[in-house]
């Protein structure tokens, strides 16, 4: 049985306005990660995605702050850590980020060396400069890049080699687990292929041991993830394969984010795209009940009292009221409404177009 490389037990993490206002941004978020294992976290955007990431390194700078809950990074609770063993024992080198557009935070004025040479010296100190290159250049071919590109400057570089360059830094020191926040969002379709081709062979090569994907694009990590989890204000409201996640979705909000998005995989290219009618909660306030209730069309009052706690299914996570036998009455019944729609709205635009 493989070992769990990340534990995330009850994490609560918020925000702190400059009005005092609470934004409860993380709020009681359970997963696990098995070594050798990719999990990717999707949902709309505003629902926390990006501040999961970044509480996930265990660094609390305002306006976020710790609320609650425990990061386990392969036995090692990192909350119990002080700033100081945080920063030379665990960043970089048992849970490595990226944060979204990475590559156009990279100084301008420093060749790509220098970032690397920075790193060991905070984490390699008896290497000298030649054997930093000497590393540098090995790991760089061994990714299909170019050694050249440690002697040019960010700017020199185009978006997706950039991008690449930033994870084959961000990497270098061989962490558990790498946290990409939308690598390959704002590059075209070439440039993320060859984002995600790097992420896999740095899996393969074993250069990292655990992948957590973030995108808003859920149909890509079907390429990408093993396992998916979908969040939502603040809550991760279901988790599966990949596969269960894209064709077989359990959560009502799931359900409506799959039909909301163009889905290239075949057996789903008929689906109507239909948008989620309304916006996410309020995340200043405390929110009783279904989070995503006021958005359901099947919520019914018993929705909107208690919390929702998460069920466990044959492996699959789910937060809902209903049994998965309701849920998929309810998707049927509603599939076969629109299809009934469709046809209604076929012959009444042929009957306006014979008249
Ligand atoms: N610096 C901040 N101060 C206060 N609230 C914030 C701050 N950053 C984010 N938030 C709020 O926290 C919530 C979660 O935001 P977050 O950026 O984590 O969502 P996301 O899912 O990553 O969205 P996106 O896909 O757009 O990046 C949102 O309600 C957002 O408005």
């Amino acid at each position: 049985m493989s070992k769990n490389i990340l534990e995330v037990k009850g994490l609560k993490t918020f925000y702190k306005t400059r009005l005092k206002e609470k934004v409860f941004a993380v709020d009681g978020v359970d997963f696990v990660l098995e070594e050798g294992k990719t999990l990717g976290i999707a949902g709309e955007s505003g629902c926390g995605k990006s501040t999961l990431a970044l509480s996930l390194m265990g660094f609390y700078f305002a306006p976020l702050h710790y609320g609650d809950g425990s990061i386990v990074v392969d036995g090692t609770d990192i909350m119990k850590l002080s700033k100081e063993q945080l920063r030379k024992q665990v960043s970089g080198r048992e849970i490595a980020y990226i944060p979204q557009a990475a590559m156009n935070a990279l100084n301008p004025t420093m060749k790509i060396i220098r970032f690397i040479e920075d790193i060991m010296k905070e984490h390699r100190p008896e290497l000298s400069k030649q054997q930093v290159w000497e590393l540098a250049a090995e790991r760089f071919q061994t990714l299909n890049l170019s050694p050249n590109v440690l002697n040019s400057y960010p700017n020199e570089l185009s978006g997706g080699m950039k991008q690449r360059t930033v994870i084959a830094i961000s990497t270098i020191l061989n962490p558990k687990v790498l946290i990409a926040d939308e690598p390959t969002s704002a590059l075209d379709v070439t440039s993320q292929k060859a984002v995600v081709k790097l992420l896999k062979d740095l899996l393969d090569k074993k250069f990292i041991k655990s992948l957590v994907f973030i995108t808003h694009e859920l149909p890509l990590l079907y390429h990408v993830t093993d396992d998916i989890v979908v969040m939502y204000a603040g809550e991760i409201v279901e988790r599966g394969t990949a596969h269960q996640m894209i064709f077989d979705p359990l959560h009502p909000y799931t359900k409506k984010l799959m039909g909301s998005i163009i889905v290239p995989e075949e057996g789903m290219k008929g689906h109507k795209l239909a948008a989620i009618p309304g916006a996410p909660p309020n995340l200043k306030k405390a929110i009783v009940g279904c989070r995503f209730a006021d958005r359901c069309s099947f919520a019914k009052d018993s929705c909107r009292t208690g919390k929702i706690e998460s069920r466990t299914v044959d492996g699959r996570i789910y937060r809902c009221h209903f049994d998965i036998r309701t849920l998929k009455e309810w998707y049927r019944h509603e599939e076969e409404q629109q299809h009934t729609d469709y046809r209604e709205t076929d012959h009444e635009s042929i009957r306006i177009r014979k008249a």
